[in-house]
């Protein structure tokens, strides 16, 4: 697994931005050399103002939006027509403003969808919807994720893995249901970290001081059992893109040099 990277930039505005201009350019150059790209998108304030400033850059129609393939990396299970639900804040912040092919926007089941209240059922639909979409070269798992963004929760959590949980314990499945997640709504479809670690890049998402204790906890060795942004590592990159606030408890030797 590749070791973090560090970029720290001098506020959440400022690291929404950046790591918008960074997506740009990362689907670019996957279309580029290989005619399509695959993100894999967070829930979140952090999430959704990367979403915000990516409609707002004016690089963004560089991306060829009908040649790219959007996931989640989780969703509360909720009704299709809850404000709450990941996909459809992602649909107001940048998705209904851009010319995706819908069949590409694949989007979690809703509690309310074709398996109704049965979270497993919803979750191992995903999994398979992931494991069509992948190539020979994927083991049959999952697609290859050019990069899967993630915020980052004060406990550490990502995605819908929560320290102890069982999901953030799973091995073999690349999708799971949660139950009883401390962050409401308790009932949620998550990816595991055996389908996290099979991205290209992970990029972790964390601005705000209510992220600083956990920035630092992730980055200082802690176990993925008890802090899960720790096992979310990319196969070619893992990148920690911060503001000031959420760096401020690092250890000096972990911040990058000349940054911020
Ligand atoms: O469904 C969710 O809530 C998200 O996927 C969750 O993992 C989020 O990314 C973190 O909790 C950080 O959220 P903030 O960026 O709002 O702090």
């Amino acid at each position: 697994m590749t070791a973090p990277q560090l970029v720290v930039h001098r506020d959440k505005e400022l690291m929404a931005q950046a790591a918008a201009a960074r997506l740009i350019t990362r689907i670019v150059d996957a279309q580029a050399s290989r005619g399509t790209a695959s993100v894999v998108l967070t829930g979140g304030r952090n999430g959704n103002g990367l979403l915000a400033a990516l409609a707002a850059a004016p690089a963004r129609d560089a991306i060829d939006w009908g040649r790219l393939d959007l996931w989640w990396g989780d969703e509360r299970f909720l009704p299709e027509a809850d404000p709450e639900r990941n996909v459809t804040q992602a649909r107001e912040a940048l998705l209904d403003s851009v010319p995706l092919d819908p069949k590409r926007v694949h989007a979690m089941p809703a509690s309310d969808g074709p398996y109704g209240a049965d979270v497993e059922a919803a979750a191992e639909a995903y999994a398979e919807e992931l494991a069509l979409a992948a190539g020979p070269e994927n083991h049959g798992s999952v697609p290859t994720f050019d990069v899967l963004m993630l915020g980052v929760g004060p406990d550490t959590h990502v995605a819908s893995l929560f320290p102890e949980l069982p999901a953030v314990r799973e091995t073999e499945r690349t999708v799971v249901g949660v139950h009883g997640a401390p962050k409401p709504p308790p009932t949620r479809v998550t990816l595991t970290l055996p389908a996290i670690r099979a991205a290209r890049e992970v990029w972790l998402l964390a601005a705000g001081e209510d992220k600083a204790n956990a920035a630092a906890i992730a980055l200082s060795g802690a176990g993925e059992i008890q802090a899960p942004a720790a096992g979310a590592r990319g196969r070619a990159r893992t990148l920690w893109l911060l503001d000031r606030s959420a760096a401020s408890q690092l250890p000096r030797s972990l911040y990058p040099p000349a940054t911020a």
